[in-house]
């Protein structure tokens, strides 16, 4: 178990370790896990690789607090998760389905709309973010005039201004073409050289730009 030190400056712990252990997880009449455990630690990334149904977005929403497994421990940084629960969601940017971008808005404007919500600010500025999603030319554009793919990558951006070191991504390559799923890659990379880690959720292959990814194989992990 890693240990935990304090970083004076942001309150922060520097050390970064989710462990999931023994966890049992049903939904209705199903056993969607039974004694299933994951460890994720800085500079890793954890492939979470399943068809659809198989219980991805559920398995998140358990590791996030979002919602409760029947049985099983979650620690943050050798701790249990519950002693700080707020604290321990404010370390994790998740990216799920429902991106949260409202239509009326511009890319730059839901971005700085979401900006004080951040648990922690990174050193990517709101337009450079933009940048770097490759979204500079549309930003003052309404969300509802852009792609899907388009709109994935405004989520994306927000990711990049989060200082979140834990990032949950549920299906992020979804309406990406090739080069957008090849800027995912980049991006989960460049986030794990400096010190995160990600957790990706995908029934498809990770790009290639994604680097090393730990697979964890969930139709072998599952109830059975
Ligand atoms: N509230 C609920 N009540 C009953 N069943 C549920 C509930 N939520 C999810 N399920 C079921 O649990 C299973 C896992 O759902 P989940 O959304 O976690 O799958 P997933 O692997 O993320 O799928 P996808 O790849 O399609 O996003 C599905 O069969 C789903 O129907």
């Amino acid at each position: 178990m890693s240990q935990s030190v304090s970083d004076s400056t942001s309150n922060r712990t520097t050390s970064l370790e989710l462990r999931a252990h023994g966890l049992e997880i049903w939904r209705g009449e199903t056993c969607l896990f039974h004694d299933f455990s994951l460890n994720l630690q800085a500079g890793e990334t954890v492939w979470l690789r399943g068809p659809n149904g198989i219980g991805k977005t559920t398995l998140m929403r358990v590791l996030l607090g979002l919602s409760h497994p029947e049985a099983g421990e979650i620690s943050w940084c050798g701790r249990s998760r519950e002693v700080d629960l707020e604290a321990f969601r404010r370390e994790v940017a998740w990216l799920g389905h429902q991106t949260g971008i409202r239509g009326e808005l511009t890319p730059r404007e839901n971005l700085a709309a979401w900006q004080p919500l951040m648990g922690h600010s990174s050193e990517c500025s709101l337009t450079d973010a933009l940048s770097a999603v490759g979204l500079s030319q549309r930003a003052d554009q309404p969300c509802q005039t852009l792609s899907a793919g388009q709109n994935r990558r405004v989520a994306m951006a927000r990711l990049l201004m989060d200082g979140a070191r834990l990032w949950f991504l549920d299906e992020p390559l979804t309406s990406l073409d090739a080069q957008g799923q090849d800027l995912i890659g980049q991006l989960v990379a460049s986030h794990r050289a400096a010190g995160g880690a990600a957790l990706v959720s995908s029934h498809q292959p990770l790009p290639a730009s994604a680097g090393t990814a730990r697979i964890l194989s969930l139709d072998e992990a599952v109830a059975t």
